[in-house]
């Protein structure tokens, strides 16, 4: 349960999504195609590609800013690429948006650019703007710099300042496009520790698109990897965390041995000389506990440590989850 903009009581919130046979091309070049996944309700879930994969492009899909080619998108019963326009709009109130910059407006302090929502998609009156602005500005820890513009503080306040806006309506689903950039590792750890109270306190569905292998590794509960125009592998974090598919395990281990190249592909050469050379992969690091909130709580999606590798007959890389309990047979 989490308090409401009208002060009461909700039930938790957060819906799944489930994404079926979903391409995208621009002039005839495909971005991705046949995409098929679910976010599950209330869970966080991370997209990862190399640079220039359409993961951004996949993000503005979901929300209805780009239209696919085809497939379906489907959401509390409704295929969004299938709406008109105007149950578009309504549908799109269920989204919350961190855009990389955080796109905010340059010319409005952090207060008008949070309160930009509600003045222009409800009729509240000034008095509950204030009460609600002030809420999302203390979720995100930013009270007291309301008044700055956008241009006065760091690139880590202004991600706050975003989060802050995209939580104003008090969205069900939540995206990120990648909410790390340009932060050190110090305030990666803090936004990254925000996320994960923030999914807990609003148990909205979150999908977060990010380069960063740390925040890929501990923060969700599911991991995608979308690699040279396709979905490569949707699934539970440790599914993807002892996976030996090649990409997979290659992207998610940040290694220049095996399948991806600098550009996009390695090609047959390239691979073949890998092979000659006697390249081998190193081991699989061991899987890291997940990422808890700040209260002690459980996670909404949460599962045992070890879980997911017991069930599948994966043995988990040594070392794995710390001191949890790891495979608790249930
Ligand atoms: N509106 C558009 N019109 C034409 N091409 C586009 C458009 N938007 C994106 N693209 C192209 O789609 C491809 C994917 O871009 P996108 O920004 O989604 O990649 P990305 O995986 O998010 O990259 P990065 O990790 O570097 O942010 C790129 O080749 C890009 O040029």
């Amino acid at each position: 349960m989490y308090p409401t903009t009208d002060g009461g009581q909700e039930e938790p919130v957060g819906v799944e999504v489930r994404v079926e046979g979903l391409t995208k091309s621009f002039g005839g070049q495909p971005v991705w195609r046949d995409v098929t996944l679910t976010l599950p309700a209330g869970e966080i879930s991370v997209l990862l590609g190399p640079s220039g994969t359409g993961k951004s492009v996949f993000l503005k899909t979901l929300v209805g800013l780009l239209k696919p080619d085809r497939g379906s998108i489907m959401i509390e019963g409704q295929d969004l690429p299938r709406l008109s326009e105007r149950a578009l709009y309504e549908v799109r109130k269920l989204f919350g948006v961190l855009f990389q910059d955080g796109a905010l407006f340059g010319s409005m302090n952090l207060f008008d650019n949070v309160a930009f929502p509600l003045r222009e998609h409800t009729r509240k009156p000034e008095s509950e703007v204030r009460r609600i602005v002030y809420e999302k500005l203390e979720m995100v820890g930013l009270v007291g710099a309301e008044h700055k513009l956008p241009g006065e503080i760091s690139g880590g306040m202004r991600k706050r300042a975003g989060l802050a806006r995209a939580l104003v309506l008090d969205p069900e689903i939540i995206l990120f496009d990648e909410p790390d950039s340009g932060l050190d590792p110090v305030r990666t750890a803090y936004l990254n520790q925000l996320i994960v109270d923030l999914n807990q306190q609003t148990d909205a569905t979150f999908l977060i698109v990010t380069h960063d292998i740390n925040t890929a590794r501990t923060v969700p509960d599911n991991i995608g990897l979308i690699y040279h125009g396709h979905l490569a592998m949707f699934g539970p974090r440790e599914m993807l965390l002892s996976s030996t598919e090649p990409v997979v395990r290659q992207f998610l281990n940040a290694q220049r041995v095996g399948p991806i190249g600098m550009a996009e592909e390695k090609d047959a050469d390239e691979l073949q000389a890998e092979a000659a050379a006697g390249v081998e992969l190193p081991p699989l690091p061991p899987i890291p506990p997940q990422l808890r909130p700040s209260n002690g709580r459980r996670r909404r999606g949460e599962r045992v440590a070890g879980q997911w590798c017991w069930r599948n007959g994966v043995t988990p890389p040594p070392g794995s989850f710390g001191d949890e309990v790891v495979g608790v047979r249930r």
